[in-house]
């Protein structure tokens, strides 16, 4: 779940797609990039780090141009210490293209080997998104046919890249000369949605993970992207689209209702905000019927994702809601982080437990979700050092107890908690006295509740169901043993100016 943008205006991008990743930044720590485009020229700069850390004015003024995208990464493949891996990426042939992904692949180990032996293109790195880019160039060359491009081609382009690429992929590519593609694959399974602002030159366009970026900007939302759906912006500002799969169907990743999403974003028509509310409504009911009245003096919430969850329950229970753990605002989200050592220390970094609120009190601690157990464990110890007389927690999500193959980093099953235990054995390994879970049919209907069209969900890591139809045992114990702990070493940033002529090729 990296966070994507992309953006065609009249006057200079730079800014505004700075602006976007600073409200994506939540979608991935990893590593951020811009590029832009000035007339035939693309101009990139990206980097490890956080988004306010990786920009400086001088890299900004490097970013000229009218149209450009943006990236914020959060790895799935690869590693997080590559900056080579950082996005976007750039490839000269055919008319120059810089590529922005946010999703993985379940194909790409076999779409590298095709794109070599039959493509003749080269991979240079580990990246799902680099193999991504290639097919979308290859694609592109053939539908050309060594001429011109015009919408038609381009959307023949991204139906023949739905038919080799398989997994999750939500992407934002700039055509040098051309303008801004955005697409979605044909499940959805990644957010994107599309946005415009009225200014005194005519429309501006953006095409973004989260509507919370069109929304802080001045863009108004215009709507989702669909699934298989591919958008073209002009560099004048002229917006085509053309549905570009065979069977599309709206199947977006449950895990960003639960967790991933800001709450403030509204995705596929549901407001994340409600969805969690109505999670919470849930898991309040599964609460009841596990204590007796009164068993629970208080309910908190372990910040940020689980508030609404949290202060839902307590509301529907009529038990008391406070705020125990207190956030230091300095540090980020400790689940996205890389390696297990820095993700441990952060929890303890990140929340403090207030004293006055835990003594001699049964308390119910709420969680958006339960992963590898990190943060439960922590502050259940945190809670019983704090004087709680008894520790239960809750979880608005159902257990996790298998890999995420789509964009999530949940690649091993060892190191999810909920991996081959029963509930009994997970409160266990805790520390909790007692655990509740929510269902998964009640998780799944708490987002249906908010939006009754959506048929079905990717729920692929807590109902092992994989959407995409190609995904096998061993498919699975290749990607575990593949993926260690990623390293966690930064590298300096890479500034990349490549100055040609587009429509020479
Ligand atoms: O079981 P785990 O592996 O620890 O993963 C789950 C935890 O990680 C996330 O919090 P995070 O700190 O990333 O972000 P938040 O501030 O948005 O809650 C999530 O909200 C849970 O608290
Ligand atoms: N989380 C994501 O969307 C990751 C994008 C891509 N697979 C990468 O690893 O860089
Ligand atoms: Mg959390």
């Amino acid at each position: 779940m990296c966070g994507i943008v992309g953006v065609v205006s009249h006057a200079p991008v730079n800014q505004l797609l700075y602006d976007s990743l600073l409200l994506l930044q939540h979608r991935g720590q990893d590593a951020a990039g811009i590029a832009t485009a000035n007339g035939n020229n693309f101009n990139m700069y990206k980097a490890g780090g956080l988004v306010r850390d990786v920009f400086r004015t001088r890299n900004m003024r490097s970013l000229p141009g009218n149209a450009g995208i943006g990236h914020v990464r959060y790895p799935t493949a690869g590693s997080s210490a590559s900056l080579e891996e950082a996005q976007p990426f750039y490839v000269n042939a055919p008319f120059g293209l810089t590529l922005a992904h946010n999703g993985n692949l379940t194909n790409s180990e076999s779409l590298r080997d095709e794109l070599f032996r039959i493509d003749r293109r080269h991979i240079n790195t580990s990246s799902d998104s680099e193999v991504l880019l290639n097919v979308l160039a290859h694609e592109l060359q053939l539908a050309s046919n060594g001429g011109s491009l015009d919408e038609a081609a381009i959307f023949r382009a991204v139906s023949a890249l739905h038919r080799r690429v398989k997994g999750g992929y939500a992407v934002v590519a700039q055509i040098a000369g051309y303008g801004i593609l955005a697409f979605r694959d044909p499940f959805g399974i990644r957010p994107l949605c599309l946005g415009s602002a009225e200014t005194e030159s005519g429309t501006e366009w953006m095409v973004t993970s989260e509507s919370v970026a069109l929304e802080g900007l001045g863009f108004k939302l215009s709507r989702d992207v669909l699934p298989g759906e591919a958008v073209f912006i002009s560099l004048d500002g002229d917006l085509a689209a053309a549905q570009c799969a065979d069977n599309p169907i709206l199947s977006p990743c449950i895990f960003e209702y639960v967790y991933m999403a800001r709450p403030d974003s509204l995705m596929d028509g549901v407001s994340v905000y409600d969805a969690r509310l109505r999670m919470g409504e849930y898991l309040a009911a599964k609460v009841a019927e596990r204590f007796a009245p009164g068993d629970i003096d208080v309910v908190m919430p372990i910040p940020d994702s689980s508030r609404p969850a949290a202060m839902q329950l307590a509301s529907r229970l009529n038990i008391d809601y406070r705020e125990g753990f207190i956030k230091n605002r300095y540090v980020g989200r400790t689940f996205i982080m890389p390696g297990q050592a820095v993700r441990k220390k952060s929890v303890r970094q990140k929340l403090n437990a207030m004293g006055v609120e835990f003594k001699g009190k049964n308390v119910l601690i709420v969680d958006d979700s339960i992963v590898r157990g990190t943060t439960s464990r922590e502050i259940v110890d945190m809670a019983r050092e704090a004087g709680a007389n008894k520790v239960y927690f809750a979880s608005a999500a159902p257990p996790v107890r298998f890999p995420n193959v789509y964009g999530i980093d949940m690649p091993t099953r060892s190191e999810l908690i909920a991996y081959g235990r029963s509930d009994e054995e997970i409160a266990r390994q805790i520390g909790a006295d007692a655990l509740v879970y929510q269902d998964i049919e009640a998780m799944k209907q708490a987002v249906r509740d908010v939006n009754p069209a959506i048929t079905q969900f990717d729920a692929s890591c807590f109902d092992g169901h994989y959407i995409t139809g190609d995904i096998t045992p061993e498919y699975l114990d290749r990607t575990e043993r593949r993926r260690g702990e990623e390293g966690t070493e930064r590298q300096g940033g890479l500034q990349v100016n490549l100055g040609y002529a587009a429509n020479d090729v």
